[in-house]
């Protein structure tokens, strides 16, 4: 078994951010590619270089900091991650997930994923947000899986149930929000797969995933909703569609990490304010 974390290296790291931090979040934010311009807009701040963290890894992928930040948004202590791990970095499912079971520790009880994906459905356009209802997830079904190894019940069950991972009444809330901020337009709800990279898609793999009925494709995302779920806190989820993955052999449209990154962080702002209202109705009757 590859590196697996015991408990109390999750307990070492939260008691040393509880320690530098008076902040006591219920909200954990994890920023996809392009998208850590978030937590910039947490007010009261206490900031940690992901390398000062006991047990966190380190950032090495284009558009993620690396810094874990404390703060206020809409009222709401919150915890954000400006950069997330991945497995093509190298990181065992293991160290992607560490700061998920730190969060549990903290008190959080709900985690908001972003990222950046490239779509499949044919009605998508790029710079849309796709609501995430489920996931395919690729290296799971060949085994690679944060929850492999002995089972640690403090965290969780041996066999999570994941027919509802992402939380429907936050789902619901979200569609909401898109009327009311009058973007719905560009608001979709779907199906995120996430394949190992780091390279991206071949025509015959693009074409093998949307007959599979995957919607968005990425790289990220569903280890960390897999150890959150296992631990019990409700989970949203959304897509920045930066870029249509390329369906045909003769389709002249290139994907580069460039493109991504552009399209992600020209779009951030209206992911952000979703995220931002939505955090103001957390805890309300409806969320
Ligand atoms: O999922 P996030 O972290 O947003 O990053 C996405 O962007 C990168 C590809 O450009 C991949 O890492 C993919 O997963
Ligand atoms: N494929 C995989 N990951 C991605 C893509 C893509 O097209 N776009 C952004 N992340």
């Amino acid at each position: 078994m590859q590196d697996q974390i015991c408990y109390d290296n999750y307990k070492n790291s939260a008691d040393w951010l509880q320690s530098r931090t008076k902040h006591r979040p219920k909200v954990a934010i994890i920023c996809g590619s392009g998208l850590g311009h978030l937590a910039n807009a947490l007010e009261s701040q206490d900031a940690f270089p992901y390398s000062d963290i006991p047990g966190f890894p380190h950032c090495t992928a284009p558009g993620h900091a690396g810094r874990l930040v404390f703060g206020v948004l809409r009222g709401k202590s919150c915890v954000c991650m400006q950069g997330r791990f991945h497995m093509f970095e190298g990181h065992s499912l293991y160290k992607v997930t560490f700061p998920v079971r730190v969060f549990k520790l903290l008190g959080v009880e709900t985690l908001i994923v972003t990222n950046a994906a490239g779509s499949l459905a044919s009605s998508y356009k790029t710079g849309d947000i796709m609501i995430i209802r489920d996931h395919i997830n690729i290296p799971g079904l060949g085994g690679f899986n944060p929850l492999n190894g002995p089972n640690d019940e403090r965290f969780g069950p041996r066999f999570p149930v994941m027919g509802a991972a992402y939380d429907k009444d936050l789902r619901r809330l979200a569609w909401d929000l898109g009327k009311k901020l009058a973007i719905s337009d560009h608001v979709q709800e779907g199906v995120y797969c996430m394949v190992g990279g780091p390279n991206f898609e071949t025509i015959a793999e693009a074409r093998l995933l949307q007959r599979l009925g995957v919607d968005a494709v990425g790289m990220s995302t569903v280890p960390e909703v897999l150890i959150a779920s296992h631990c019990g806190m409700k989970v949203f989820g959304l897509s920045l569609i930066t870029n249509k993955v390329a369906m045909d052999y003769e389709d002249q449209q290139v994907v580069t990490q460039e493109e991504v990154l552009a399209v992600s962080r020209k779009k951030s702002h209206t992911l952000q304010t979703i995220i931002m209202e939505l955090v103001a109705h957390l805890g309300s009757s409806t969320a």
